[in-house]
């Protein structure tokens, strides 16, 4: 973002380097007198121009180039003039796609300009243009249900709006003929211009926006991706998963838990020691049994956002992945799925045979990272810790790790009471009563080497009621794993 004046190169610049100019500023016209007694000469002969009409000539010579000179003047002094006045009066405002206040004031505008009611009285900020962009977006209501919802927002050209009294020309520019190479999104630039006394406005406006776009986000997760070398959100932000939703069997959630934050009040510790303020976790276990779940509802307590990361990302190399793994956004876990899918051959294959050209050397280097100061913690799944290299899950990359098991029977009993607890077709005692049955229920299976996932469970509480989830149960035990 930059703030500078209206006319952008300095005015001494442009008179020195325009074409044709002395170095007083003053126009050398060409020899017009000349040039036009050779275009006579040209049409009717030479010797059909007596001596009389080429004295006439030497005199409208003399004029035009009297002329000449005076437009000359009179035109770089209009520019000079419009230049500097322009330089004394406005300010502009340069926001570039690059800056993260980009998004937010393009939504600020956008917002502004739909409340804008035409019935009633104008909001002072509001947009008048003829070119307006759509964006999509899902917007996820309170009740968990969600909606799709169209936003106008300001398009490539020139838009005024007025704000805080004054009115603002913005005008936003596309650069196609180059792309971001990393994202291959077009390079974009916003420039707010308003008179000068006015430049206070920028700051509140930005501030105005930044504070909008958080409060889309406050009590909301917010998942990022890889986009190139940066990390870009990904969809809406989510409403939270409440942590205790996620049931994990006894004690596993705490561990987790006191770990992190016990990591997250130990920054100067860390320093004083000059060890890399980082911590690595590991959730291993079966199908469906909460791990990514878990780390989510985890996020969301601690107010983080997920950096979600795919090793197998077509175009990911050693070098982004270092970059991104260094370069995560303040307050976020990096989540890494699978990791022993990516790494299980040392060279992971896409469905359609693309190969990813991370290393298993290089995703080492780039968890070791440079030592710095920040903050970095990173989560990884899996579900085969018996297939990962012991190299990854050396303490200072993975240093605590954790099973995440299936449905042990007082999982099973917890999951059970949350869902039909509290609901008024069943009596809390009746609810507490076939909570114990299914622990009963849970422990007999597991007994026979059999085993029901979290998952597995979850779905049959949503399809059925209290009393036949209880008859059904004992049909979705499977056999145990080897
Ligand atoms: N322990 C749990 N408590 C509550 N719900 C759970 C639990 N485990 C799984 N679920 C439910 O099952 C679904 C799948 O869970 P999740 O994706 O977190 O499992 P996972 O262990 O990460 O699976 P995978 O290893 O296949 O990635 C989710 O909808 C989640 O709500």
């Amino acid at each position: 973002m930059a703030i500078h004046g209206a006319s952008g190169t300095p005015l001494e610049g442009q008179v020195a380097n325009a074409p044709g100019l002395s170095s007083t500023g003053l126009a050398i016209p060409q020899d017009a007198g000349a040039a036009s007694s050779s275009i006579i000469s040209s049409l009717i002969g030479d010797k059909y121009v007596p001596r009389n009409i080429s004295g006439d000539l030497r005199v409208t010579e003399s004029y035009s180039k009297g002329v000449g000179v005076g437009l000359t003047v009179l035109r770089r002094g209009l520019v000079f003039g419009t230049t500097a006045l322009r330089r004394r009066l406005l300010v502009s405002l340069e926001v570039n796609n690059k800056d993260r206040s980009y998004e937010w004031f393009l939504a600020w505008l956008a917002h502004n300009a739909q409340s804008a009611a035409p019935t009633s009285r104008r909001p002072e900020s509001w947009l008048r243009s003829h070119q307006l962009s759509v964006e999509t977006a899902v917007e996820q209501r309170s009740n968990g249900s969600s909606s799709v919802l169209f936003r106008l927002v300001a398009g490539p050209g020139t838009h005024w709006f007025k704000y805080g009294g004054a009115w603002m020309q913005m005008k936003r520019e596309r650069e196609t003929r180059s792309m971001q190479l990393m994202s291959g999104t077009p390079w974009e630039t916003v420039t707010v211009t308003t008179l000068s006394r006015d430049r206070h406005l920028f700051s509140k406006l930005l501030a105005e926006a930044r504070d909008l776009a958080l409060r889309g986000q406050e009590g909301k997760l917010v998942i990022r991706t890889a986009w190139g070398i940066e990390w870009k959100p990904f969809g809406q932000p989510r409403r939270k998963r409440p942590l205790p939703s996620v049931v994990l069997d006894t004690g596993v959630s705490e561990k987790v838990e006191q770990d992190v934050k016990a990591f997250l009040q130990r920054r100067q510790w860390y320093a004083d020691r000059g060890i890399p303020y980082r911590r690595g976790y590991l959730l291993h276990g079966p199908p469906g049994s909460g791990k990514t779940s878990y780390i989510q509802a985890l996020a969301g307590s601690l107010s983080y956002d997920i950096c979600l990361l795919n090793l197998s990302e077509r175009g990911l190399g050693d070098d982004k992945l270092n970059h991104l793994l260094s370069n995560a956004p303040e307050r976020s876990f990096i989540l890494i799925e699978d990791v022993d899918a990516a790494f299980n051959k040392r060279v992971q294959t896409n469905e359609d045979g693309y190969q990813s050209s991370v290393t298993f050397s290089g995703f080492l280097n780039a968890l070791d990272g440079v030592a710095s100061g920040e903050e970095r913690i990173i989560f990884m799944t899996t579900n085969h810790f018996g297939k990962l290299d012991p190299a990854l899950i050396r303490p200072g990359r993975v240093d605590l790790s954790v099973l995440v098991d299936d449905a042990s029977p007082t999982q099973a009993r917890t999951l059970f009471t949350r869902f039909y607890g509290g609901s008024e077709s069943v009596q809390p005692e009746l609810v507490e009563c076939m909570g114990r049955q299914v622990e009963e229920l849970t422990t007999k299976e597991m007994s026979n080497g059999r085993e029901i996932s979290m998952a597995a469970l979850q779905g049959l509480f949503i399809r059925n009621n209290a009393q036949d989830a209880v008859k059904t149960l004992p049909e979705l035990f499977v056999e145990r794993r080897t």
